[in-house]
Parts: structure tokens; C-alpha cells; sequence
């Protein structure tokens, strides 16, 4: 059975990557006592921390963590109209911590997922994983049957290709977690008991023309190359469905990844994920995806991006086009998700101008 490290297993000295060019965003309903375990892996970075539910309720941040927090109240004072976009009583929420970073990478956790341990009982750095494989380049246009051809004691293997082993930028990277996989509530019901106990010690590049479901438990990602097309779906209150948020933003992802030749990785690390969430409560929110998505995947297999669509916010605004023109027949949910996904670009471009920055203050 697959244990989380000890607080002082995870204690070995670290050396920050990328301290001052990542965030760590958070979306909490709870409390973050988790963080203590991640301290010595996480305490040098700045966090994220997005509150979601009740703004009055006060979430305590263990010491010494360098933080900012944002509840419903400020994300509705600094988007105003445009905090519509935002769910609210959703883990879908976390992706204003997106917008509101000015960091290169972003690294997004869950707050009931710890430590995990490797065969060896050595314990698991999952942000230094997650910063070597958004540093290293990503493979999607030819499978290495040896896996990630970027890793120490590996590479490309023969008959790759000599002209793409220079690869492509890394977009993202997907990481996995032991214990409780995350599976969808019908998987949940049927298979209460099922635990996560298998380390596989790989890394893969998702080919091109593939799409994936991406959970957002323990995700990363270069925020500068694929940020705004993070935007996790419109869920939790007053909408239809929910946990498909993160998979929402991995199916734009992927699409826009492959169009403008970035690569998503998926593999290690690992992460400890500790809590089940209801299964039943689980299938409420899910029951509609579960179907929805026979129509959403051929979508997203079929979309097809024009060539001037140079940009993420491009081809962000042009999929929310076509999301209109072809998914509100499926429900009008959709018609208000390709307005969200508007307002999503809307706001981030209003809190990331790319342009020069109006009397030269910092945005
Ligand atoms: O209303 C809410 C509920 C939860 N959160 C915070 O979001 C994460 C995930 O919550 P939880 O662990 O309860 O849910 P899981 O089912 O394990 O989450 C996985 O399923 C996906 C569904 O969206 C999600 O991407 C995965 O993470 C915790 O940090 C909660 O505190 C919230 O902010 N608001
Ligand atoms: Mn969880």
C-alpha cells in the first residue's frame, strides 16, 4: 500500500529552481496544513492561494510561507463584471491564480495531496520534476519507444529521426498520484476500494493529434507559452456540471499545443492524493459530462485552428468561436461557456498587457 513520506523524509535540503519564476496556486476550501509536509520542497516559492466559498471564512496559512490570498470578494474587485468567468464553489476557481501571477511557470496542487515516496522510500520532489520536465523539450511529433529521450541515461532510440530530436518547447507537464487515483464517480462507485500502488517511472511526450484528461490535481505549466488557454470551464454554482474544469482546459490545451507546436508531457511525479472525494456527490456533478463528452471529443479531435492563429489568445477566442457555433446545439451550457472563455481572455489581457505598460508602471 503506498504511503505518503514523513514530514522529515521530505526534509533534505533543497535547491529551488526557478524560486523566483514559478508560482504555486492553490484553490482551497479547507485548510493548509498539507503545506507542511511540502515545506521544505515549497517554502522557498511564492504561493498562490485561491479561497474559494465562503470570503468571510479566514484560511490560516502555516508560518513562514511567503503567500497571497484571494477569496470571492477580491476576485469580484479586481474583474468586476468579468469575475463571471471565475467559478465559484469549484475547484475550477484556481485558475485566477493564473491570471494574477507574473511568474514564467506556474504549479498548481491540490490541498489533499502530500508527499509521495519512489520504490526506494525516498521522497518524492514533485515541483523539482514537474521544472525538469517543463525545461526539457517535449518529442510529439515522433513516439521514443524508450520514453523521454531528455532524461539522464536515455535517449533517442535508433531510427528516430535525426531532423526532430531537437524536440519542441515544453507547454506542460501532467503529473500522476498514488492512493486514490482520479477517477471519474461511475469508476468511484464500482471500485471504492481501489488504490493507486504502481510507480511507473516514466515521462511521455502526448503525441500530436492526441488529446488527454488532464487533472488538474497536480498539473504545471509554462504559463508565458500556454497560459491563457488554462482557463478551467465554467463549473460549480449555478452550473450544470462540474468536475470537467480541468479537463475543459486540457482538451484547448492540447488542441492549441499542437497548432502551435508546443508539447504536453505526462508521467512522474508522483504526488500522495489522500482524500476521496464522494463519489455520489462526485456523480451529480459529473452525470452530463459523462455523455457531453461523446460530442465534446470529437470536437476538439476535428478542431481545426487557422494559420493566423499565432497566438494563444488567438487561438483561444477562435475555439471559443467554434465551441458556439458547434457545441450549443449539445446544450446551451456551451453558449455560455464560449462567452466565459471570451471574458477569461478579456481579463487576462487586461491583467497581463502585453504591450508597453501605460506610464511605465508594472502591471
Ligand atoms: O468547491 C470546492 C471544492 C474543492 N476545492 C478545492 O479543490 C481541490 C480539489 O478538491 P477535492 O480534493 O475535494 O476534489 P477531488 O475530486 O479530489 O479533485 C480532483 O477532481 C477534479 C475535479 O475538479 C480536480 O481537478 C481534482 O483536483 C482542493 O484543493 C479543494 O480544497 C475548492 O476550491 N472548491
Ligand atoms: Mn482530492
Amino acid at each position: 500500500m503506498a504511503e505518503p513520506a514523513t514530514a522529515t523524509q521530505a526534509a533534505a535540503p533543497v535547491v529551488a529552481l526557478l524560486k523566483d519564476e514559478l508560482d504555486i496556486v492553490i484553490p482551497t476550501i479547507r485548510n493548509l496544513d498539507f503545506l507542511e509536509m511540502w515545506r521544505p520542497f515549497f517554502q522557498p516559492y511564492h504561493l498562490i492561494i485561491v479561497q474559494d466559498g465562503d470570503p468571510s471564512k479566514t484560511i490560516k496559512v502555516p508560518e513562514g510561507f511567503d503567500y497571497e490570498l484571494y477569496n470571492r470578494n477580491d476576485i469580484n474587485r479586481i474583474l468586476g463584471p468579468k469575475a463571471s468567468c471565475i467559478s465559484f464553489k469549484d475547484s475550477a476557481c484556481r485558475c485566477f491564480g493564473y491570471m494574477v501571477s507574473k511568474k514564467k511557470y506556474i504549479f498548481t496542487i491540490d490541498d489533499d495531496c502530500f508527499v509521495a515516496k519512489d520504490p526506494s522510500g525516498k521522497a518524492i520532489n514533485a515541483l523539482e520534476q514537474h521544472i525538469k520536465n517543463l525545461l526539457s523539450p517535449s518529442t510529439p511529433f515522433f513516439f521514443n519507444t524508450l520514453y523521454d529521450p531528455f532524461r539522464e541515461g536515455a535517449d533517442f532510440v535508433r531510427g528516430y529521426p535525426f531532423s526532430l530530436r531537437e524536440g519542441v518547447p515544453t507547454a506542460a507537464s501532467h503529473g500522476l498520484w498514488l492512493n486514490i487515483p482520479d477517477y471519474d464517480a461511475p469508476t468511484q462507485l464500482v471500485k471504492p476500494l481501489e488504490r493507486n500502488t504502481r510507480y511507473v517511472d516514466a515521462v511521455l511526450t502526448i503525441p500530436k493529434g492526441t488529446l488527454f484528461p488532464m487533472c488538474g490535481m497536480n498539473l504545471a505549466f509554462n504559463r508565458e507559452l500556454i497560459g491563457p488557454a488554462m482557463y478551467f470551464g465554467l463549473m460549480g454554482d449555478g452550473q450544470p456540471i462540474g468536475r470537467y474544469d480541468d479537463m475543459w482546459a486540457g482538451w484547448c490545451t492540447k488542441v492549441i499545443c499542437d497548432h502551435l507546436g508546443l508539447g504536453v508531457k505526462t508521467g512522474l511525479p508522483y504526488i500522495f492524493h489522500s482524500k476521496a472525494s464522494n463519489p455520489f456527490v462526485n456523480l451529480r456533478k459529473e452525470y452530463k459530462g459523462i455523455y457531453w463528452q461523446e460530442e465534446i471529443i470529437p470536437f476538439f479531435q476535428q478542431a481545426v485552428l487557422p494559420k493566423d492563429c499565432t497566438t494563444v489568445q488567438k487561438c483561444y477566442i477562435e475555439l471559443a468561436k467554434q465551441v458556439k457555433e458547434k457545441l450549443s446545439k449539445v446544450d446551451p451550457y456551451f453558449d455560455k461557456l464560449a462567452d466565459a472563455m471570451v471574458t477569461w481572455i478579456e481579463a487576462w489581457d487586461e491583467l497581463n498587457p502585453t504591450g508597453p505598460v501605460p506610464n511605465g508602471k508594472a502591471a
